[in-house]
């Protein structure tokens, strides 16, 4: 993610305001550096205007303008955004040089003043904490996911695992759209999925699935996406200080977003603590409750963690949880409706490998290399989330000989290494086989590995396996079902949308075909 955007980001009259102040604290900054130890440089970048930096070059699409201007200075580049110098990686090599090989310098998370408003402050995600206590509250949210997602166990059956809520959801959106073609000849699937995607990890979480007509749960995921809008079209307040004390709308917009967001978790974690039952645990929501009881603050001898940050992680899972998911659905099924060849490939190799008798299931994944290689291929050509979160220096360090300070922000430019065309033939074109070897029988390790969807490292995406898992069990079962299409003479457009997830315009111009008669599976 990053906090630019095609919106630009900092309105007239803040800039006016800010800029008399500005010249002074921006000298008064220049002059603090931290100075560059000798025989070291720091890294190049484009020269930028007192004050804004390289705001104006950013405006629109900084993914593609920081691909452009990385040819130029190369994989480790300074620009500024405001006052505020932010390193710029790219290259695979560098950026597993910084994220895996020097792990430990660039693990930190900036603290950009609108950060603190998500989850009052205590995201695992975004929160500034790279510590011990950040530590053992991503291996609490691991181990929970995982209890809540594959492993069936005397304390949770199968029918609460990951498996059986996406069969279950992707079920009821082939009857939808069915529903809906005959009803309008046409449709955007878009609201569907994301109620869908949301109730998988609303069931995770929560132990609750929703009505797709629930107006709460509806207001809540497209909080989720003005949350993307106004986190990426950034906020002026956290690259130019001074402009937090002044009245910004951005901000203002991004605080009310996530007041709501949160009063909609806490209402729900409040319900769980009135009826937890340490016999019966329901969730992952339970589940924290009762390491919190298990282990207050104080009593765990290695890592005291407060209660609020335990159950804060709640927020975390349940927010990361859907937009990206759904995002990743919605970039599949255009995919296929705009390649029908492709679609008819991914689908003669369910019909031969799982027949029509039976649904997809998670164990069938290895088996359908084809599929696997669609759903890579659709990850690195859409390249939805174009930056990881941004990351920040723990300590001063060196990357490529170039000087880092200590507290330094850096933006992951994931679109970059994803159009690379030093690691990628033809990397505007669509094309699944890249991902194949040469028989087409199995997926290429060496060229998967290569994509970067999820980030890398020790921050890589927490919920990397449930969405891969997500993708290709909602992906099987719709496609297993329907075959999907443009309405003719429709006008499609797929450039992406500058956001935290980028998304293309949506069209209510899909539509669908059953591909044989529905039968319940065993
Ligand atoms: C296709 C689906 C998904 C994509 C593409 C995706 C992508 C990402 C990316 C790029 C990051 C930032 C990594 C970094 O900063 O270096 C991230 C972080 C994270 N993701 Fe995901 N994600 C997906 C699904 C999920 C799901 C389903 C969950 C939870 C249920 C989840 C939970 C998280 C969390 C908690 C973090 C923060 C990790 C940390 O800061 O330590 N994600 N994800």
């Amino acid at each position: 993610m990053s906090l630019m955007g095609s919106q630009g980001i900092v309105s007239a009259t803040e800039l006016l305001l800010a800029g008399a102040v500005f010249c002074l604290v921006f000298l008064l900054i220049q002059s603090l550096r931290q100075r560059v130890p000798k025989g070291l440089q720091s890294p190049p970048g484009p020269r930028g205007f007192p004050i804004l930096g390289n705001v104006l070059e950013l405006r629109k699409d900084p993914h593609l303008v920081l691909t452009r201007l990385s040819r130029l200075y190369g994989d480790v580049m300074e620009v500024r955004i405001g006052t505020r110098p932010v390193l710029v990686l790219s290259g695979l090599d560098t950026i597993k040089q910084a994220l895996v090989k020097q792990a430990e310098d660039f693990l930190g998370r900036p603290d950009l003043h609108s950060f603190q408003y998500i989850a009052d402050g205590k995201s695992l995600t975004f929160s500034p904490d790279s510590g011990e206590v950040w530590r053992a509250r991503r291996k609490l949210a691991q181990n929970a996911l995982k209890t809540f997602s594959i492993t069936p166990s005397p304390r949770v059956s199968s029918c609460c695992l990951l498996e059986e809520h996406v069969s279950q959801e992707a079920e009821y959106l082939v009857t939808k759209f069915l529903q809906l073609m005959e009803e309008e000849k046409s449709f955007d699937p878009y609201r569907y999925l994301v109620v869908s995607v949301a109730n998988v990890i609303c069931a995770m979480c929560f132990g609750k699935r929703h009505d797709h007509n629930d107006q709460e749960l509806l207001s809540i995921v497209n909080l989720n996406n003005e949350f993307g809008d106004a986190a990426a079209s950034g906020n002026p307040a956290d690259f130019i200080p001074l402009l937090r004390y002044l009245p910004s709308r951005t901000m203002q917009l991004f605080k009310d977003i996530n007041r709501r967001f949160n009063s909609f978790v806490h209402k729900i974690v409040q319900e769980h603590y009135t009826s937890f039952d340490k016999e019966h645990i329901r969730d992952i929501t339970d589940s924290l409750i009762e390491h919190c009881q298990e282990y207050s603050v104080g009593e765990d001898a290695h890592v005291p963690i407060s209660n609020k940050k335990i159950i804060s992680i709640v927020y975390d899972l349940f927010g990361a949880g859907f937009d990206t998911v759904t995002t990743a659905l919605s970039w599949s099924l255009i995919y296929v409706a705009l390649y029908p060849d492709i679609q008819k490939r991914i689908q003669e190799e369910l019909d031969q490998t799982i027949g029509q008798e039976r649904r997809p299931r998670l164990s069938d994944r290895g088996a359908l290399p084809y599929t696997e290689a669609f759903i890579l291929e659709m990850f690195r050509h859409s390249s939805f989330v174009p930056f990881t979160i941004p990351h920040s220096t723990t300590r001063a360090t060196v990357l490529n000989g170039y000087y880092i300070p200590k507290d330094t922000c850096v933006f992951v430019n994931q679109w970059q290494v994803n159009h690379d065309e030093k690691l990628w033939k033809e990397p505007s074109a669509f094309n699944p086989e890249r991902f194949l070897n040469a028989a087409g029988t199995e997926v290429n390790r060496t060229e998967s590995d290569k994509v970067m969807t999820f980030g890398l490292g020790k921050r890589r995406c927490l919920g990397e396996s449930i969405g891969r898992w997500e993708v290709f069990l909602f992906l099987a079962t719709l496609l297993q079902q329907l075959e999907f299409s443009l309405r003719p003479g429709a006008e499609v457009d797929i450039t992406p949308q500058y956001g935290l997830t980028m998304k293309y315009k949506r069209c209510d111009c899909f539509q669908i075909k059953q591909r044989f008669p529905v039968k319940s599976s065993p």
